[in-house]
């Protein structure tokens, strides 16, 4: 079986860009090269051809069911909803992205690390050269993307067959079906589609005695936010202190006069978790969009190093506060592991001032400030509490982190 493939002379020179292998020491010596890499976790090295140096890599089923894999049809738009999310390329360059021809995989190191394999459209997955069993084994979630402007009668045969193999080996895999492209369809149309297509999905599932296995849609398009929304949901379901930590959100929400809170992965702007309430795709954009404009505006401050100690220097923390029409607030606060928390406060008391209804905006705007002051000492410090209740969390949570892993 080849999963996933190395050349070790490769390597060797690219290994300033190779951030998944680092070489640990090499040396060549009476025409010998013995190379010592360290892997990430979620590998190991099943064999190495000594004629063509390619070491063959294959997914550790210790700790891997934080891997999602991308299937689906060719140019059914994989690789752009990999590029768009994972690597923040503007939905506009994945018209020049080619055809993949082999398996790719992305890290995600979140709360949780996960792994986003895609596998090629063009691959067949059921010829013998694939150990197709040991690969859904030993994953989370099979997201399977069907292109809407497209013909997809083929794709929904492709999709039960995979779906039938999948949960032959893996009852627990989490199915994923993303109705995607759907920005050149009206919105009537997106709904017809959907209908169309889960009730198609039903009946085959039907036909082939699945009619229990749970299969989950979504609308998506790389060109707004659907996409995120949709990933988030997804990754979402493979964390499992989710339910604790939507308990902890919920928490701060009713204590700290906060309308809506994500905890957001700041590169990909996928939210890890929410509060119960339901997400509107609009407070959504805004906070994702928040987080921005505070990395924006955050690196135009260069920090005037002289003054401080290098030594006892800590490293600073990302907090923004942005007060918006109508009282409402927009908050960011850094917490661990590349995650922020993001919060909507509406602030009611301060609508509801008399000053908001006379002309006298002096007076309105000190009462504004006064009572935001006042909620945002809260919202801080309940703020960090949440932060550290996250850290111990981690701390327990039964995904070990690469580095010690590894160390
Ligand atoms: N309109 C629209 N086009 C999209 C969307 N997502 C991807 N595309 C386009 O679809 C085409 C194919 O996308 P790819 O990402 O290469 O498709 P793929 O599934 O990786 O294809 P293979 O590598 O052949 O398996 C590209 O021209 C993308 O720009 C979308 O949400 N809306």
């Amino acid at each position: 079986m080849k999963k996933s493939k190395c050349n070790m002379k490769k390597t060797l020179a690219c290994v300033q860009e190779c951030k998944k292998l680092v070489v640990l020491s090499y040396e060549h010596k009476e025409n010998k090269l013995t190379v010592s890499i360290k892997l990430p976790s979620h590998y190991t090295v099943q064999d190495i051809d000594t004629q063509t140096m390619e070491a063959t890599l294959l997914p550790n089923p210790k700790d891997t069911n934080a891997t999602i894999l991308l299937m689906g049809l060719r140019r059914g738009g994989k690789s752009s909803i990999c590029k768009v999310v994972f690597h923040n390329m503007q939905p506009l360059d994945t018209l020049y992205l080619e055809s993949t021809s082999k398996p790719t995989t992305e890290q995600f190191s979140s709360l949780i690390d996960l792994s986003v394999m895609e596998l090629p459209g063009q691959l067949n997955y059921f010829e013998p050269n694939y150990d197709s069993e040991r690969l859904f084994s030993s994953i989370g979630a099979l997201v399977y993307v069907i292109d809407s402007q497209d013909e997809y009668l083929n794709a929904l045969t492709n999709l039960s067959m995979i779906i039938e193999f999948a949960y032959k080996v893996n009852p627990k895999i989490n199915i994923e079906v993303l109705i995607h492209k759907i920005d050149g369809l009206s919105e009537d149309y997106r709904m017809d589609a959907q209908r169309d297509i889960m009730q198609r999905t039903g009946d085959e599932l039907l036909d082939l005695g699945l009619e229990g296995v749970q299969v989950s849609f979504y609308l998506t398009s790389i060109f707004d936010h659907s996409i995120y929304e949709a990933f988030s949901r997804i990754v979402q379901k493979l964390i499992p202190e989710l339910p604790s930590l939507e308990n902890m959100l919920d928490n701060l929400v009713q204590h700290s006069s906060i309308d809506k809170v994500f905890l957001f992965d700041v590169n990909s702007k996928i939210y890890v978790a929410t509060d119960s309430s339901p997400v509107d795709i609009q407070t959504y954009e805004v906070c994702a969009e928040f987080i921005d404009i505070t990395i924006d505006l955050d690196d135009l401050y260069v920090e005037n190093d002289d003054d401080d100690d290098n030594n006892t220097k800590q490293p600073r923390e990302l907090r923004s506060v942005s007060h918006l029409s109508q009282g409402s607030i927009l908050y960011l606060k850094q917490m661990i592991r590349g995650l922020a928390l993001v919060a909507l406060i509406k602030n009611e008391d301060a609508r509801s001032l008399p000053g908001n209804n006379d002309n006298d905006f002096d007076q309105k705007l000190q009462s504004n400030s006064a009572v935001q002051d006042k909620s945002l000492t809260i919202i801080d410090y309940n703020i960090n509490l949440f932060k550290k209740a996250l850290m111990r969390m981690w701390e327990h949570s039964r995904f070990v982190p690469v580095e010690s892993n590894n160390n």
